[in-house]
């Protein structure tokens, strides 16, 4: 079993989950398993085939939304086959660390126990915030530099497959589940109602490429959005023309988005010292600093 090569599926919508997988891949690479990276919309859309039996360990990523991962990584999970115990490892990133989002995956796992998957390995990284709160790029560079500090950690747990659990009070999980629910059933259908196209647009059809989950139609009027969406903000922050605009529920739209790969450029910028949470933090960012210190990276 260990000496079956490694795969990471993944769900990123802004590109901050494809990021720390990719940084997982590259870790692993470093200690000589070189795992097969799969995005979990091409293997849903019918676009790549996979032989999940090559593989002695899996990596599932997802971004948190709503306290839970998307109803696409749900339905990713569904969609394999059952194994006997493959070695599973689960991990999000979120705008925070906090242990509100701690349950986030475990819709997933359970899909994955039921299938005999053996997840052994469960773990959050905070990155910049894609959605309502605009982070200052100083904190967004050091949570990426606090990320890749643990993606080193994470990639020797793995390969040793010792465990790591989230935890979450049973009664606040069962409680934000509903918010889940309420987000994945209704959120992105309410907001992708309101996105329009301005007068800017090009035509390039890169949103039609890119959504998830072919959401995003050209017709003879022009761009259309239909029911699928879920509100996970790719068309509108990789529009390179900034076309797309949310007319409802507005304010979630972060502008300027420098999470995902706008990332690069704060990590190449020298104003940028990437420290922004220390010990003297307050209020909001009070819950980083345990997690930023954690690992001694602050
Ligand atoms: C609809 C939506 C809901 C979100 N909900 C949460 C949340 O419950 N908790 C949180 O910490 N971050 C939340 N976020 C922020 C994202 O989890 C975070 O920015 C993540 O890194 C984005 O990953 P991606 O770029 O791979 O899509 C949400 C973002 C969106 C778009």
């Amino acid at each position: 079993m260990q000496n079956r090569k490694a795969a990471i599926f993944y769900f990123s919508g802004t590109g901050n989950t494809e990021i720390i997988a990719k940084r997982i891949a590259d870790a692993l690479e470093r200690k000589d398993q070189r795992p097969d990276l799969f995005r979990m919309e091409n293997i849903l859309k019918g676009q790549q085939s996979v032989d999940y039996e090559a593989y002695g360990l899996i990596g599932i990523g997802h971004p948190v939304l709503g306290f839970g991962a998307s109803g696409i990584v749900e339905r990713f999970a569904e969609q394999l086959p059952d194994s006997a115990g493959t070695s599973t490892f689960v991990f999000k990133t979120a705008s925070s660390p906090h242990y509100v989002n701690h349950g986030a995956s475990n819709t997933v796992i359970r899909c994955l126990r039921n299938k005999g998957y053996n997840t052994f390995h469960n773990s959050i990284f905070a990155m910049p915030c894609n959605f309502f709160m605009k982070y200052d790029d100083r904190l967004n560079k050091q949570l990426y530099k606090t990320a890749l500090h643990k993606v080193e950690i994470l990639a020797e747990e793995v390969l040793c497959r010792t465990p790591k659990v989230l935890r979450i009070h049973p009664v606040l999980e069962k409680t934000l589940k509903m918010v889940y629910y309420f987000e994945d059933a209704h959120g992105g259908k309410v907001f992708a109602k309101g996105l329009k196209i301005t007068a800017s647009c090009t035509l390039c059809l890169k949103c039609v490429r890119d959504c998830p989950t072919s959401n995003i139609a050209e017709g003879k009027d022009g761009i259309s959005f239909g029911q699928e969406c879920i509100w996970c903000m790719r068309c509108i922050y990789s529009c390179p023309r900034k076309a797309i605009q949310a007319t409802k529920i507005r304010s979630c739209v972060v502008e300027p988005y420098t999470g995902g790969p706008a990332l690069y450029k704060l990590l190449e910028d020298p104003g940028n010292d990437g420290q922004f949470v220390n010990d003297r933090s307050t209020g909001y960012y009070k819950h980083f600093i345990d997690y930023i210190k954690e690992d001694d990276s602050l």
